[in-house]
């Protein structure tokens, strides 16, 4: 299975309709060149990142314009795209009394879709715990991966990766590839490929972290997107700035190391 992961930068001078122009551009490209199965992209790169003061404005609802576009994308370009998150417009307020969440979206090349929505809200008071609902589901969805066996990867994002039992949770649903958008920030970058190591090993799945590079919202992003095998072997690993990583992975791995060294039996629930 080929994964392709886009490590965007970008800064506070972009619009939202130029970056999504400039996404599509650099998807089509990448596909043309490399031919994946699975393409990721970063946490809220349309809407601004972390400036959440205008999150309210760019927010849209689930079949909005942005969902649209990466819908049309992935269909065009015959991909499986996780098009990382954007902010969500919900149709009803939710029980922290919020109309907007962090919702990522993967959408195949036939025009299914599953949505996530962020579990574990970053900002201590601020920021998302003060305007965006929780998500409140596990999600997992079964996608193509090169050969005729599906694959289950598991959703979550960016500082989501700090809690490890939603990922137990994860595995329990099947999941083999855990896939983390992300805009961590380079003042933590050496935690998010701690994490990201730790969370493979414990689990024993693939760990594809995609992260934003660049500085916005008067924050330096960490970059360092990376691709972890279940061993813990780090299959590849980004620098800091924008940058296209692309990886061949082997699902079977997953039940190959889970029976040779059989730690997940060994829980004790
Ligand atoms: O946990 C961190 O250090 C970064 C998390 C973050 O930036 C986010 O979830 O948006």
């Amino acid at each position: 299975m080929r994964i392709a992961l886009v490590q965007l930068g970008y800064d506070d001078a972009e619009t939202m309709p130029e970056r999504v122009e400039r996404v599509a551009t650099l998807v089509r490209a990448t596909v043309d060149e490399h031919e994946p199965d699975l393409v990721v992209l970063p946490e809220l790169w349309g809407p601004t990142g972390f400036d959440y003061r205008r999150w309210d404005d760019l927010a849209e609802p689930i079949d909005g314009p942005w969902v649209t576009a990466m819908t049309a994308l992935a269909a065009e370009t015959g991909v499986t795209l996780h098009a990382g998150s954007f902010i969500e417009r919900l149709a009803e307020t939710g029980p922290d009394a919020r109309t907007l969440a962090n919702t990522s979206v993967l959408v195949t090349a036939e025009g299914g879709r599953t949505a996530y929505r962020k579990i574990h809200r970053f900002g201590f008071g601020s920021g998302e715990p003060k305007l965006l609902e929780a998500g409140a589901e596990v999600v997992t969805a079964e996608i193509p991966s090169g050969t005729d066996e599906s694959v289950t990867v598991g959703l979550s994002t960016c500082y989501d990766l700090r809690f490890p039992e939603l990922y137990r949770q994860q595995v329990d649903a099947g999941a083999e590839i855990f896939v983390v958008p992300a805009a961590w920030p380079a003042a933590r970058v050496a935690h998010w490929t701690l994490l990201g190591r730790a969370r493979a090993v414990e689990d024993q799945v693939f760990v594809v972290q995609c992260n934003t590079a660049g500085t916005h919202a008067r924050t330096d992003m960490g970059g360092h997107s990376q691709v972890i095998a279940p061993t813990g072997e780090v299959l590849a690993e980004a620098g800091a700035d924008e940058e296209v990583l692309v990886v061949d992975l082997d699902p079977g791995l997953v039940e190959r190391t889970r029976a040779s060294f059989p730690v997940l039996s060994d829980r004790r629930l």
